[in-house]
């Protein structure tokens, strides 16, 4: 009797079952399923498929605390979730617009200030689900520091915050679900000024200058602009329990339903291209294919 069980994909796979793996416990058990027939070929080898859900919102809206609550309540789970942010892909600055950021008057919240072409490839590396480096950026030298990268390898789900995650549009079509975290400015604005006095080495003086100058403005003009994108608003941030209730929810249905790269991205780009706006099912395989219970496909 084959059983329903995960397994480290075998080499020597039957090309008509490729979606197998995990519903048998090893070859011995494949070949029973087979009745000993299929011709035994080299597969190509399987992985996981991360899940990338972008998580918009202007500066201290909670996008941070929103993901770990998300992890939090995911809980004990075999799957691996992580966290990376836009800010790790600040461009390098040059010695006068790091003089004018020392003196907060740079724009660190327009679009031209983060290195999209990096963050691209990041995103798309984390798609084809290869090992992936993540650069680490220190908010007060206003620079990534060297040899601090931190390796993404065999993540289920990716979870993606920055103010400007949805901006850019090929990077938009990039996640599978999109999150507007819809937090008053007001609140914003207080919670900011507290963590950049405590955690990034700023005085009041900057804090405001900065955020009256660059940061409100931007807002306005771009990162709000892209709360249309969304396919989940959540007012109020992480107090809004509910809704992370009912993401974490979807994201567990999600998590157990098979899906494969190729199809998703395609469901993915042709909804956008249709509505404007992604609306993106979890991808099931035609009758007749082997579900697998994750994300599992051919390279
Ligand atoms: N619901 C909340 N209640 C109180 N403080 C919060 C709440 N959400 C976030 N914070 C605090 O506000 C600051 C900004 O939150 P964070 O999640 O880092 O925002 P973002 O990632 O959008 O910049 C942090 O110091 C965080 O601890
Ligand atoms: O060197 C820097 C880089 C960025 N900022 C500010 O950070 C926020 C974005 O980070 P959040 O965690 O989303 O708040 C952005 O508004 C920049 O103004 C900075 O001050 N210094």
């Amino acid at each position: 009797m084959v059983q329903r069980k995960s397994v480290v994909p075998p080499d020597y796979l039957p090309l008509s079952c490729r979606f197998a793996m995990e519903f048998v416990e090893d070859v011995s058990d494949l070949r029973d399923f087979l009745g000993n027939t299929a011709v035994m070929r080299k597969a190509p080898q399987f992985r996981r498929d991360p899940y990338l859900i972008g998580v918009a919102g202007g500066t201290a809206s909670g996008k941070t605390t929103v993901c770990q609550e998300i992890i939090s309540l995911l809980g004990d789970t075999n799957k691996r979730v992580v966290i990376i942010s836009q800010d790790s892909f600040y461009r390098n600055l040059t010695d006068n617009e790091l003089k004018l950021a020392k003196e907060g008057n740079y724009n660190f919240d327009h679009p031209n200030a983060f290195d999209d072409k990096l963050f691209k490839e990041v995103l798309l590396e984390l798609k084809e689900g290869r090992p992936t480096k993540i650069p680490h950026y220190d908010f007060v030298t206003h620079s990534r520091i060297p040899g601090k990268e931190e390796i993404i390898d065999n993540a289920d789900v990716v979870l993606i915050e920055g103010i400007l995650v949805f901006y850019d549009p090929e990077i938009r079509s990039l996640f599978d679900m999109r999150l507007f975290v819809d937090t008053d400015s007001d609140i914003r604005l207080a919670r900011r000024v507290q963590r950049d006095l405590e955690e990034r080495g700023r005085n009041i003086a900057q804090v405001l200058h900065q955020y009256t100058t660059f940061v409100k403005p931007a807002f306005d003009e771009f990162c709000f602009q892209t709360k249309k994108f969304a396919d989940l608003i959540i007012p109020r941030g992480a107090e809004n329990i509910i809704a992370i209730e009912l993401l974490v929810q979807r994201i567990q249905e999600i998590l157990r339903t098979p899906r494969s790269s190729s199809t998703s991205s395609l469901a993915s780009n042709s909804s956008e291209k249709l509505n404007g706006e992604e609306n993106n099912k979890p991808t099931r395989f035609a009758a007749g294919d082997c579900q697998t219970n994750g994300f599992v496909r051919p390279h």
